[in-house]
């Protein structure tokens, strides 16, 4: 990184004495980094503890604001938020999610059925506000910077928008619920969304009663998170973690990881 843009970068200052703060340049304060660590850890998928309670237009518009400074293929920035605060509207869009849920249920067996059939997967009516962020994929015409090759950048470039999205929100004490089970044709037609543009997600959001502390999937049974160490891999898929072939700084990385892991085991 060029130096001299580094030490221009503003400083973060969670300390009260300017002269106290010996951050190095481009670097986050201990405040700055733990809080977005904070943010990282203690965000949630929500979907039965939101509140009535309005969402004030600045902090929405903040919310709104870190979605669209998300990264983006060649600076395409291919969203729209589509705010849904109408009754009706939201009222048509849980009837597509109770079509497709219950589609989605006859995918499981037994008892996994019972507990699929068990779980909240969405707050479309509980969230007092809904947004929906599209793809245009035409946004920056037909030939994108960094896009040529892989069609489908400008989709997880919107991904990356809302990852920032929920984040903000987190920050805001608001929880998101990201609900897919809808299908996207009835996306299309209850919010007159053009074929052209592709609905990528659906978020419920709103104040909430609580967070859960470790993904509400994985406290009702559904599934665990992985243990990161397994998933890290060294130049190449078929590299093997066996410790005779690891060199001395992978097997540090691993064990920083599981130690970290252990210490983080219940988010
Ligand atoms: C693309 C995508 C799509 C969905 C989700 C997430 C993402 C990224 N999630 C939320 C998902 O279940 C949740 O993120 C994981 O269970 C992990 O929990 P936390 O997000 O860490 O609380 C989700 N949850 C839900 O209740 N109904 C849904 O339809 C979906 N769909």
């Amino acid at each position: 990184m060029n130096e001299n843009l580094t030490t221009k970068l503003p400083r973060h200052k969670a300390k009260s004495s300017p002269e106290l703060d010996d951050t190095p340049p481009g670097r986050f304060s201990d405040g700055d980094r733990a809080g977005l660590y904070k943010a990282i850890y203690e965000r949630r998928d929500v979907r039965s503890e939101f509140l009535a309670k309005t969402v004030p237009e600045d902090v929405l518009a903040r919310v709104l604001l870190a979605a669209h400074h998300a990264p983006s293929v060649g600076f395409m920035q291919p969203w729209d938020f589509l705010v849904i605060r109408s009754s009706p509207v939201r009222e048509q869009i849980y009837d597509a999610f109770v079509s497709a849920n219950e589609a989605s249920a006859e995918q499981f067996e037994g008892e996994r059925q019972s507990l699929y059939r068990s779980l909240k997967l969405e707050g479309i009516l509980d969230a007092p506000l809904n947004i929906c962020v599209t793809c245009d994929r035409n946004r920056a015409g037909p030939v994108v910077l960094g896009r040529t090759v892989a069609p489908e950048m400008d989709l997880y470039s919107t991904v990356c928008a809302v990852q920032n999205l929920w984040l903000a929100a987190r920050t805001e004490g608001l929880g998101v619920g990201w609900v897919s089970i809808i299908q996207r044709q009835a996306l299309h037609d209850i919010l007159g969304i053009p074929q052209n543009i592709v609905p990528v997600a659906y978020l419920c959001l709103g104040y909430t009663s609580r967070f859960y502390r470790s993904p509400e999937l994985a406290e009702k049974g559904w599934r665990q998170r992985l243990p990161l160490d397994s998933l890290v891999r060294f130049d190449g898929w078929d590299s093997t973690q066996e410790s005779t072939h690891l060199s001395d700084s992978e097997e540090t990385l691993l064990e920083r990881i599981r130690q970290r892991q252990k210490h983080f085991d219940f988010f």
